[in-house]
């Protein structure tokens, strides 16, 4: 018995645009995210893959792309589990600055550590900055503790795993298609998982604004192909390239 899995990152946001370093700040999307959104729930209704439930970030982004592409598929009403653990990794001190000029200031090797490496977090952002989110009331419930002043993709794999062996996990076993509305570094971190991705090569790897990719899971729930399947492969590749080339002139 195979299940179901479809990871969407949101599509591009306001400050993804903007090359802003964006993590727990809640930006919406633009217009161009929204067209990809609606795009991304065509391609799951021209593929027949139609969600049976649907799980999300608690940031507007995530919330909004999946809002629009179940839309498209005719299915506003699954129901819905929201949580902070499917959350964008925490970006610290790097929150809301321009990348191009992070990449400027500190260098490639500093810029590609910060932004891809898999164990060494940014900066912590001060609880006080423009930027933080301490104060944000969708955390209140959060223990102080729980609430990162920043995150490495080992700290979002450490918070992120918990969900997707308590929340996902069961759905997957009901034989439910699962839809993940969530990022692009907490998708990096589930993909991680599913396909064992290495620590050094987790590195290169990066996730396209909108573009469903598909997981068909074993009974152990893992890939039956590897890496699963972006329904466009071509605007996947595209814009991969543009992911990894952010912050480059
Ligand atoms: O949080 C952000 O800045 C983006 O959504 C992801 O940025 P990255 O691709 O630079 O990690």
């Amino acid at each position: 018995m195979t299940s179901n899995l479809i990871l969407l990152r949101h599509g591009e946001s306001e400050w993804n645009a903007k090359n802003l370093f964006t993590g727990w700040v809640d930006v919406d999307l633009n217009d161009k995210g929204r067209a990809e959104a609606r795009r991304g729930g065509e391609l799951l209704a021209e593929n027949d893959l139609l969600p049976d439930v649907l799980h999300t970030s608690l940031l507007t982004r995530a919330i909004h792309t999946a809002q629009i592409a179940l839309d498209v598929v005719g299915r506003p009403w699954l129901p819905v589990r929201r949580s902070w653990r499917l959350n964008e990794r925490h970006y610290g001190a790097l929150q809301g600055k321009d990348k191009a000029a992070t990449l400027a200031e500190f260098g490639e090797e500093q810029f590609m550590i910060w932004r891809r490496s898999y164990d060494t977090p940014p900066p912590a952002i001060e609880a006080d900055a423009e930027y933080a989110n301490f104060a944000d009331p969708r955390y209140a419930a959060l223990p102080p503790e729980a609430r990162p002043a920043t995150e490495c993709l080992k700290d979002v794999l450490g918070r992120a795993l918990p969900y997707w062996y308590d929340q996902i996990v069961p759905d997957l076993r009901d034989d439910k298609t699962v839809l993940v509305a969530a990022h692009g570094n907490s998708l990096r971190a589930l993909v991680k998982h599913l396909d064992n991705v290495s620590d050094s090569d987790i590195v290169g790897l990066n996730i396209p604004t909108g573009i469903p990719l598909c997981y068909e899971l074993d009974d152990d729930l893992r890939p039956v192909t590897a890496g699963g399947r972006y329904l466009d492969p071509e605007a996947a590749a595209a814009s991969i390239e543009a992911v990894k080339n952010q912050g480059r002139k």
